[in-house]
């Protein structure tokens, strides 16, 4: 008890907006059932704790204060957090996975829709994967879709959106970027995949390239679905002029 003489309830919770959500519920309700919040441990580490609690009366029925049970819920939060990466992540190479990058670029686009902002779409594929699989085999193959997926996004902002729609194929969403700016880092994208070299399981070495469609939103598109069939026609045209190319579609 002596640890806790002097100190007010209040002390004891981080977030203030938590604090205020609660008071408010009970002053509302009367009483609250598995709301959510943190809370600081006497050792000072913050916990996040579920709070089913009730607001007390005296026998004029004036309110005297609050009573109730607090349960540590600090697994459970680092289960579900646990839970929400794998579901949203690629685990071959540790990016968004499809459903999750599509997910948000599709925010990300209705955002852009109401601000008339720009956003840009680049699509990219490896060229000749298949004979990479053939000749290194799956696992070999898999290697190399890991040190390609991790070499695309050193080129990247942390405002941008990198996702594996599936196979070797991959998404990147860009926002605020101009036309110059986009096909520069697409650019520097290819030119940064065709200096990698890949090492085959004796030792020697390889090289691989990728082909990338880009394109923008244009007045009138009322869906991503629009800029991911432009962005997929600009890149069918890079692969069927040559592959290693960046196209922007017109
Ligand atoms: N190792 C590995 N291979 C995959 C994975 N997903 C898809 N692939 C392979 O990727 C290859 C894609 O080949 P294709 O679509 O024929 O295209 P490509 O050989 O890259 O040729 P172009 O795209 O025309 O340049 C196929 O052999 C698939 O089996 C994966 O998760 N791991």
């Amino acid at each position: 008890m002596t640890e806790i003489a002097g100190k007010t309830a209040e002390s004891y919770y981080p977030q203030a907006a938590d604090r205020d959500a609660m008071k408010k519920a009970i002053m509302e309700d009367g009483k609250v059932a598995d709301f959510p919040g943190q809370m600081v441990r006497k050792d000072g580490r913050v916990i996040d704790i579920s709070i089913t609690s009730r607001a007390i009366y005296d026998d004029a029925g004036v309110f005297a204060g609050i009573e109730g049970i607090y349960r540590d819920v600090t697994q459970r939060k680092m289960m579900e957090r646990e839970l929400q990466r794998l579901a949203t992540t690629d685990p071959l190479t540790n990016i968004a996975n499809r459903r999750s990058f599509l997910e948000q670029a599709e925010h990300i686009f209705k955002s852009t829709q109401r601000y008339h902002d720009s956003i840009t779409l680049l699509m990219l594929d490896l060229d000749l994967f298949k004979a990479i699989n053939d000749k290194y085999g799956h696992l070999g193959g898999d290697k190399v879709l890991t040190r390609f997926a991790q070499t695309v996004a050193l080129e990247l902002r942390d405002s941008d959106v990198f996702g594996r729609l599936g196979g070797e194929e991959f998404c990147v969403l860009l926002q605020h970027a101009s036309q110059e700016e986009a096909m520069t880092v697409a650019e520097r994208i290819r030119t940064r995949v065709q200096e990698l070299d890949f090492e085959d399981p004796d030792g020697a070495l390889f090289k691989l390239t990728v082909s990338i469609g880009v394109t923008t939103n244009f007045e009138g598109d009322e869906r991503l679905a629009k800029l991911l069939e432009r962005a997929d026609k600009a890149l069918y045209t890079a692969k069927h002029s040559g592959r290693n190319k960046v196209v922007w579609f017109s």
